[in-house]
């Protein structure tokens, strides 16, 4: 369970100021401020002789085994066990209040381990002796004190008298605050703590009106924040340790999210949280004391107490100054604010409607209907969120087909660039091979010309000149025949080795084009992946964040349906007692008067009998009178027969009559609890269907209600009319019942 305390401290500067000396907000971002107090052994450390493994120094923490450092970390600022409750205060509270006094909102929370000395921290010895408090006080009654100094020096007006009269608001909550034994602390707190000061600071500008300026200090100390397991917590302190964790679990959740930059932060998930909300991340100035023990044995908690103080030092508020107002403005506030929860309180008294007043009711169907908006906002990006999900993939599958085709592609171009050379070693063998051929062909020329000219030489030897002549004709014509050859196989080698040239050059080109197709193609790909993965991660993240805020935005709107219909479940229940009782009541009340009134009637009726008996004995009259007496013997007796009849007779009535109410009765009790056995039902079926629309709802409620109203009037108007027709039945029968008995009188009289 959470326990807030909350006091009230109003400061009156005389100073006067000037309106252009208000501060303006530089709104700045400040990170959360988070110091460290390691304080001595305390004797159960001391007894079990458990080894010192912390070393303080101003900004660091140490944590140190007997040979060596093995973690240090680093804080704002680091107390060991030599700093008392005055240094602690000096240093890091009273810069605080000098803020709290500026206009800002503060808070100030003490994390850590069991028995760590939070509550020594934040609240310490609370006695006060002759007006002067104990010196192992701890903060807030340092604070309280402080406060309550700078009013005896300037203040005139002030809502809590003095620093004892605060102390006291804070032990009375402390009396509240759960407290146990674990093996870990005597006095252990089993519940969080948070103490609100509030201070107003009156300030008188120079045209004489009054400014008020509003600062709140939010005091926390947690409950511890060790596992079940160590504090040796058991029953229903393990449960306590259970919801412990889980606020201080979700503390953590919000811390990482924060420290990550998420987009969503679980502050709604618990109450402690919720709290704290203005403090992690808004616009309040936060301070956390993480205590620690130096012994041994607390190692892994110390450990993970300075790992999430370190962590918390990272989230950045972004502190605003309160505006100053008017004392007349801030007057008319509250006043609306006590208008609007008398109405309610008036409202839950009379029972009349859903017990909240019509303005609160409003209020809460406009919220329902912003949620329902938001709700739809949301659902109608998720859809879009969808939409665009199903353009990804579809792009996907496209990229997937674009790499495919370019794998074909890239296959395709290796095999055409084999063929190419493939045909170019070709065409080079056959040129090669023709070449060779031709070679061959003209030296098997040049052999059969050498032949046929060594015939001819033989042939002609005898005529020297002729043949001669002949000779170097031949010669002449061989050596022509020999340049043709010659030229014929420069030009053909040539063209052979430019053709082969173009056809490299050309391939060259050719696959250089193709490479750097090949490159921009890659290139292209490899941009598109990138961008779309990009892309579907953005669009995951806005799903999933989307997500959490639907289920949020669904959690609180299940949560406020079941709160209503709690509500309204005991109203109608105490309704239906109430009915009940009053039923029964009534039936009860109707018989007894009736068993009255009949017994009465039948001991009178005998009463008379016994006279008229009694006196005719007395008066001797039997003998004398026997015939005058016997004739109105009879007459008494048709007259008490009469009279035994009229009684029998409107005894039967009024039993009718009795049924008769008690059937209308009970039908009605009938209906009045089908009635509210079908308000119930609809009611569950309305809270199941919880993600319907909360304004129809609202209106079928209060439709409900006003049925189930007109019906419970009627329901009495007509019991009412029953009874009135029974009362009147009744008198009607005692008239009768009267009047017989009268004449029956008058007879016996005569008689
Ligand atoms: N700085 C200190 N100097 C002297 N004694 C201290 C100091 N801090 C804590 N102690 C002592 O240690 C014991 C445990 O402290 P305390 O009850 O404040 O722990 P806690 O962290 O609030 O524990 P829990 O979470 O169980 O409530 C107390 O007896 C307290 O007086």
């Amino acid at each position: 369970m959470d326990i807030s305390f909350s006091s009230e401290v109003c400061i009156e500067r005389a100073r006067k100021r000037r309106r252009s000396n208000d501060i303006k907000d530089g709104e700045k971002e400040i990170n959360i401020q988070v110091i460290v107090r390691c304080r001595g052994r305390i004797d159960r450390e001391i007894a079990a002789n458990a080894p010192v493994i912390i070393e303080t120094n101003f900004r660091e923490v140490q944590l140190k085994s007997p040979d060596k450092v093995l973690k240090t970390y680093t804080f704002d600022r680091v107390f060991g066990p030599e700093a008392d409750q005055a240094k602690i205060f000096d240093h890091i509270v009273i810069p605080i209040l000098h803020e709290v006094k500026a206009g800002y909102n503060c808070t100030l929370f003490a994390y850590g381990q069991t028995s760590t000395g939070k509550t020594y921290t934040m609240e310490g010895n609370l006695d006060i002796a002759n007006g002067q408090m104990n010196k192992h006080a701890g903060i807030i009654p340092r604070t309280l004190f402080n406060l309550f100094q700078d009013l005896e020096a300037e203040a005139q007006d002030f809502s809590v008298k003095n620093a004892a009269d605060g102390i006291r608001v804070l032990k009375q909550g402390s009396v509240k605050r759960h407290a146990a034994q674990t093996n870990c602390n005597k006095n252990s707190s089993r519940s969080h703590s948070v103490f609100f000061i509030t201070v107003h600071i009156k300030e008188t500008m120079a045209d004489g009106e009054d400014l008020l300026k509003v600062g709140k200090f939010n005091l926390v100390d947690l409950a511890g924040s060790e596992c079940i397991g160590r504090s040796g917590a058991e029953n229903n302190r393990a449960k306590e340790a259970g919801n412990i964790n889980k606020s201080l679990l979700t503390l953590g959740r919000c811390i990482n999210a924060l420290n990550e930059r998420c987009l969503h932060i679980p502050f709604r998930e618990s109450k402690l949280t919720r709290l704290l909300q203005d403090s992690l991340g808004g616009k309040t100035k936060t301070c956390i004391i993480a205590t620690v023990s130096p012994a041994k044995s607390c190692y892994d908690e110390t450990m993970s107490t300075l790992d999430y103080a370190y962590r918390a030092k990272n989230i950045r508020n972004k502190p605003v100054a309160n505006q100053r107002v008017t004392k007349k403005a801030l007057i008319k506030d509250y006043i609306n604010k006590i208008e609007r929860l008398e109405m309610d309180l008036r409202a839950t008294r009379d029972k009349n409607g859903i017990f909240m007043s019509a303005e609160t009711h409003q209020f809460l169907v406009n919220e329902n209907k912003s949620r329902k908006d938001e709700c739809e906002e949301l659902q109608k990006e998720k859809e879009m969120l969808v939409e665009k999900a199903l353009i990804d993939h579809q792009h996907r599958k496209n990229l997937q087909e674009l790499q495919t085709k370019f794998n074909d592609l890239k296959a395709m171009s290796m095999g055409f660039g084999s063929t190419v050379s493939r045909k170019i070693n070709d065409a080079y063998k056959e040129r090669t091979k023709e070449i060779s051929e031709y070679h061959k062909y003209i030296d098997e020329q040049l052999d059969r010309f050498e032949q046929q000219k060594n015939m001819l030489e033989q042939i002609f030897t005898s005529d020297g000149d002729v043949v001669t002549t002949f000779f170097g004709e031949i010669n002449k014509l061989r050596k022509g025949f020999q340049e043709a050859a010659i030229k014929k196989d420069q030009g053909l080698r040539k063209d052979s080795v430019t053709m082969l040239k173009s056809l490299h050059d050309e391939l060259a080109g050719q696959s250089i084009k193709m490479q750097t197709y090949h490159a921009k193609i890659d290139e292209e790909i490899s941009t598109l992946v990138t961008t779309t993965q990009e892309h579907i991660d953005s669009q995951n993240q806005a799903i999933i964040a989307c997500q959490n805020i639907t289920e949020e935005a669904a959690k609180t709107e299940t949560r406020c349906l079941e709160e209503h219909n709690d509500l309204l479940d005991n109203a109608i229940k105490k309704e239906c007692n109430i009915a009940t009782s009053l039923n029964e009541e009534l039936l009860d009340i109707i018989k007894k008067e009736l068993n009255k009134f009949t017994n009465a009637q039948i001991d009178r009726l005998k009463e008379t009998y016994d006279k008229v008996h009694d006196s005719t004995q007395q008066n001797g009259m039997k003998t004398s009178n026997t015939k005058y007496l016997s004739g109105h013997k009879s007459q008494y007796s048709s007259t008490k027969e009469n009279l035994a009849y009229l009684i029998k007779e409107s005894k039967v009535d009024l039993s009718a009559n009795v049924n008769n109410i008690t059937k209308g009765m009970s039908s009605h009790l009938d209906k009045y609890k089908s009635l509210i056995e079908s308000t119930l039902t609809s009611l569950e079926r309305l809270t199941v269907s919880a993600n319907d629309e909360s304004s129809v709802l609202h209106k079928q409620l209060v439709e409900l209600f006003k049925s189930f109203a007109s019906d419970v009037t009627q329901c009495y108007s007509s019991l009412q009319n029953k009874m009135t027709k029974s009362q009147m039945e009744l008198e009607s029968s005692t008239l009768q019942v009267n009047k017989t008995l009268k004449e029956n009188s008058n007879a016996l009289t005569n008689f």
